[in-house]
């Protein structure tokens, strides 16, 4: 497959689960070496698309290829090429760390150094301890350390970091960012925006199973939802202006009045932006019911 050509391409993709539609007819490209966010309330049919993408579930319509291969049609030496964390942690084994990735490492064709892998989730002193004595997030961990163990050239991750404690969500970071510079297309589910925004290059934000918008994380939403807010407090109260040259109402600001109080440019975070979106498609289902 040329490079050219995109990594993941989903077109007009359909699941159903008997009368209930999950997903409506979602469409998307992630390119080569691309890190994709999907992004989207519970039960949105992010997992449902990841696990079709995965070869974990079949779909009841749309196309779909990933490393140029329709997920139906799974070989192994395809599956080889991808790195999976569900959502669920399924690790709770009688072996070491060590030893469960070294399995691992010797069923792929070029796995990554086993020691290098424990080193890079954060791992190195619990090596030689036993998967089920290990705390809920250092598991997680191991399943990270699964995902990446054969030097998967695409990497899903669905919703890695949950349970983590906030070193160990910036260390993990770190290795996304190094995995993304080797060149790895990754697509990641997260309720943590604040991750989405720090990892990825586009997001895709889906509710009720349908695409409501999709873009680079700086440029999603409607333009206005993104526009800077300037807060300050004057001796008559707290005062709050959007305005798109924050910096030339805070001279003005400072010009007429001095030192202001608890004086803030805030820019809406994907956060914001994004409850802003889902909150406007759940008016629009609900106008249409
Ligand atoms: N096996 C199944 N049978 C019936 N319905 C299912 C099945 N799996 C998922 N669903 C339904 O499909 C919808 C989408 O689920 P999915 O797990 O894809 O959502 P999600 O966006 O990943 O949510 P979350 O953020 O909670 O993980 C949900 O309403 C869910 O109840």
């Amino acid at each position: 497959m040329s490079s050219t050509s995109p990594a993941i391409s989903v077109h007009d993709l359909h699941k159903r689960y008997g009368g209930f539609t999950a997903v409506d007819g979602v469409s998307f490209e992630i390119a080569h070496g691309e890190t994709f966010a999907l992004l989207g309330p519970n039960g949105a049919g992010k997992s449902t698309t990841v696990e079709i993408l995965e070869g974990y579930r079949d779909r009841s319509g749309g196309e779909v290829t990933v490393l140029g291969v329709d997920p139906r049609r799974a070989t192994l030496e395809w599956k080889a090429r991808l790195g999976i964390v569900l959502q669920q942690t399924g690790e709770s084994g009688n072996v070491t760390v060590r030893e469960q990735l070294a399995h691992f490492a010797s069923l792929y064709p070029q796995p990554r150094d086993v020691a290098e892998v424990i080193a890079a989730v954060g791992l190195e002193e619990k090596a030689g301890t036993r998967i089920k004595a290990l705390s809920g997030g250092q598991r997680r961990r191991v399943d990270v350390a699964l995902g990446i163990i054969g030097r998967p050239e695409v990497l899903f991750l669905d919703e890695p970091t949950t349970g983590f404690d906030p070193e160990a969500r910036r260390q993990f970071w770190e290795l996304i960012r190094s995995l993304s510079r080797e060149g790895t297309t990754i697509v990641l589910t997260t309720h943590y925006l604040d991750e989405a925004a720090q990892l990825s290059d586009r997001a895709a934000v889906i509710a009720g199973g349908r695409l409501i918008d999709m873009g680079a994380v700086n440029e999603l939403g409607p333009a206005d939802a993104r526009i800077p807010i300037v807060r300050w407090r004057s001796a008559t109260g707290r005062h709050e202006e959007r305005t798109e040259e924050p910096a030339a109402l805070v001279s003005r600001l400072t010009a007429e009045f001095g030192e202001l109080a608890e004086l803030e440019v805030i820019r809406p975070s994907l956060e914001d932006v994004y409850l802003g979106l889902v909150e406007a498609a759940e008016a629009r289902e609900e106008a249409a019911a």
